[in-house]
């Protein structure tokens, strides 16, 4: 990692502020990283002739949401989940093991969005967490430092959380922003703010004009500009026209070099080519609170989707932390518990807080 102080303009309040950005080595490997994800869960699917790549994009987007794991051996669907649940087990149910492990350690709390602090809805406009929810990130957030990492635009993610306290990491980690409200940021301490991607804002905006143009015709379909990455939603077109989708996405993707796709549930997420994920958000935070190469601290990160899996390797990789998966059907994963929808996870955040103001009475 490299330090570098930085003057920057908030876009907001026009106010200049001092910003340490900490700039990882890894992001400026001269080696590009492969124009598709490299997520287990993930297919391959840049290879072949044009029509091929239309029809692999239309099958892994079939998968996008999958309802249960795919049946590989003889094992029932009950079966199947019995054995999912023996290796992911609840993290409610897992609660006092979870304590025990954390003792003498902070915990760092990563919460994902849609689908884990908010149910999935039709329209990405109006995926409102629940004023209870609110609630339980506040508490956590008194306790713990708490990141919300997510692939949306960070003013958006903003303006659905509204809490003040926390770290937000937008378009999956290339936007990430330290509290505005915390007694770390008294005069004399500089403001986190780390964009890895800020060179590809124009051809974002120019990519996202080009897709809304491109699908318009398509019905159902919707373009999301979150500003380091865009999403192209499919959860409101009908299958039949997924192939017409996929082929236009392709299209705009061919003349983008530089730009990548990569799948969360029912959307297509195009962004750049850096080597950037909500994994390795998650190290850059760890490194910013001081717990870069620490056993003491227990890393907590919550997430329902593909693009949560970088988060949940890292974890493992690093033999330490949670991954918690938020699914009510058997997925492939590397998280080590399950948690089945957000008000289960609103459940566990609430007993964490009993457990913290009981624990230090
Ligand atoms: O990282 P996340 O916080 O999980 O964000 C991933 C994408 O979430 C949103 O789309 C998803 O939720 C929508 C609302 O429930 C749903 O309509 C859509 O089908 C889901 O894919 C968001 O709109 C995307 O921009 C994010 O990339």
């Amino acid at each position: 990692m490299t330090n570098q102080n930085v003057v920057a303009s908030d876009a907001k309040s026009g106010i200049d502020i001092r910003i340490r950005v900490i700039l990882p080595k890894s992001l400026f490997s001269s080696a590009e990283p492969k124009p598709l994800p490299a997520p287990r869960l993930a297919k391959k699917i840049e290879t072949g002739t044009a029509a091929a790549k239309t029809n692999a994009w239309v099958d892994s987007m079939r998968d996008s949401s999958p309802t249960r794991v795919k049946s590989t051996a003889s094992l029932s669907e009950t079966e199947e989940k019995n054995s999912w649940i023996m290796n992911h087990p609840s993290a409610l149910s897992m609660f006092e093991q979870i304590v025990n492990a954390s003792k003498g350690k902070q915990i760092v709390m990563f919460l994902d969005y849609d689908g884990t602090l908010s149910p999935i809805v039709e329209d990405p406009d109006r995926a409102f967490m629940t004023n209870e929810m609110r609630e339980a990130v506040r508490d956590v957030a008194r306790y713990f430092p708490t990141a919300i990492v997510t692939g949306r635009c960070r003013d958006k993610i903003y303006s659905f959380v509204k809490l003040a306290g926390l770290y937000y990491a937008g378009s999956h980690g290339m936007d990430i922003k330290g509290p505005s409200k915390s007694r770390k940021y008294k005069k004399g301490h500089q403001a986190l703010l780390f964009q890895p991607a800020s060179k590809f804002l124009p051809m974002i905006d120019e990519v996202y004009k080009v897709l809304i143009e491109k699908t318009k015709s398509i019905s159902g379909a919707k373009v999301e500009n979150n500003k380091f990455c865009v999403s192209v939603h499919f959860r409101c077109v009908e299958e039949k026209m997924w192939a017409a989708l996929a082929e236009q996405v392709r299209s705009v993707l061919n003349d983008y070099p530089k730009l990548r796709l990569t799948q969360g549930r029912k959307v297509l997420e195009i962004r750049p080519t850096i080597k950037w994920d909500k994994g390795k958000a998650l190290e850059f935070l760890l490194e910013s609170l001081g717990y870069a190469n620490s056993n003491d601290v227990l890393p907590v990160y919550i997430g329902d989707d593909r693009t949560d899996e970088d988060a949940f390797k890292v974890l493992r990789n690093r033999g330490q932390g949670l991954g918690i998966l938020v699914s009510k059907f058997p997925k492939e994963t590397n998280a080590s518990y399950s948690l089945q929808e957000p008000t289960e996870v609103k459940d566990f955040l609430r007993r964490l807080v009993e457990w913290k103001r009981f624990s230090i009475g």
